[in-house]
């Protein structure tokens, strides 16, 4: 391969699940390139999660490959898992662990050495500005703490390729800031990220590539101004690409929805407020 071509970080070949008769997703092929900030955008149930799931190791495929810096993910698993840190969704946790004893306890079940495990969970609390709960256990955690000691779990062992589910969900706009912080660092160090979300404003601030998911396949993807194209911003790209127009337009058969009452008055099933548009307290008795 020429110096100038690095290998991909994650290779997808014709990769498939079906849930019945149902395609999560649907033969999907992806190069993502290594040391990029990486968005795996779609609208809900597109299949992001499963893809990501499949990629990780955490759902077997029903056909089709997954290569991450060239290691097969499920003839070389050991190799793969060394090489990667997973945010999944739902993330389950050492609960009645505290903080900081998850981290040294993660350090030693990946060989790292007990000195070097407590080094870098002092430091990986502190940047995550979780020094101060570092004793409460796990499962008195809220939300965006567990997303932070997750993505310090997912940290701990300086993997090469980082795969995070929705990562920012729950979180609030300070923590985002400070893991944003994190997540900027580690791939100005040559690392690649994946990362999965809705939030556009987002994905367009942090990412250089994205892929854009829709009904189990892949709408677009590359570098984020050739996806973007000549929209004026990500969003209406994405809202192109997903087909949302007409989504939006299906919402005009809800014509009963308003919030009052004067929209029953013919149906026969209101509140029997005839021609009179006050609303009434007593419902209509
Ligand atoms: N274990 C499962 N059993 C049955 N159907 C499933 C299962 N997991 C996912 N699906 C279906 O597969 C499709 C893709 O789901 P997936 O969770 O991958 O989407 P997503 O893009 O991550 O959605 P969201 O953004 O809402 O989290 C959905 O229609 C979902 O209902």
């Amino acid at each position: 391969m020429a110096p100038d071509a690095p290998a991909a970080a994650v290779r997808v070949r014709a990769l498939r699940k079906t849930f019945g008769d149902q395609a999560a997703v649907d033969g999907i092929d992806l190069d993502v390139p290594a040391g990029r900030f990486v968005g795996l955008v779609g609208p809900n149930g597109a299949g992001k999660t499963t893809t990501l799931s499949m990629i990780t190791g955490l759902l077997r495929p029903d056909s089709g490959s997954v290569e991450i810096v060239g290691h097969d993910v499920w003839r070389d698993p050991v190799a793969v898992k060394a090489r990667i840190g997973v945010l999944p969704e739902g993330l389950r946790l050492f609960e009645r662990l505290s903080g900081r004893e998850l981290l040294c306890y993660l350090g030693a079940l990946r060989g790292i050495p007990t000195a070097e495990a407590e080094r870098r969970a002092a430091q990986l609390l502190d940047v995550l500005d979780l020094a101060g709960a570092q004793n409460k256990l796990v499962v008195d955690y809220s939300t965006g703490m567990r997303k932070k000691i997750g993505l310090a779990a997912a940290l701990l062992h300086n993997p090469e390729v980082l795969f995070l589910d929705e990562p920012f969900e729950g979180v609030d706009p300070v923590s985002a800031q400070t893991i944003r912080g994190v997540l900027e660092r580690y791939t100005d160090s040559g690392a690649t990220v994946v990362f999965s979300s809705h939030v556009m404003e987002l994905v367009e601030s942090l990412c250089d590539w994205v892929a854009v998911m829709a009904t189990g396949r892949i709408r677009a993807h590359g570098p984020l101004a050739e996806v973007r194209g000549d929209a004026p911003t990500l969003h209406e790209a994405f809202l192109e690409l997903v087909g949302a127009g007409e989504r939006a337009a299906a919402g005009d058969s809800l014509d009963w929805l308003g919030g009052g009452a004067a929209t029953n008055t013919d149906t026969g099933t209101g509140t029997a407020n005839g021609a009179d548009s006050t609303p009434r307290k007593d419902g209509g008795r």
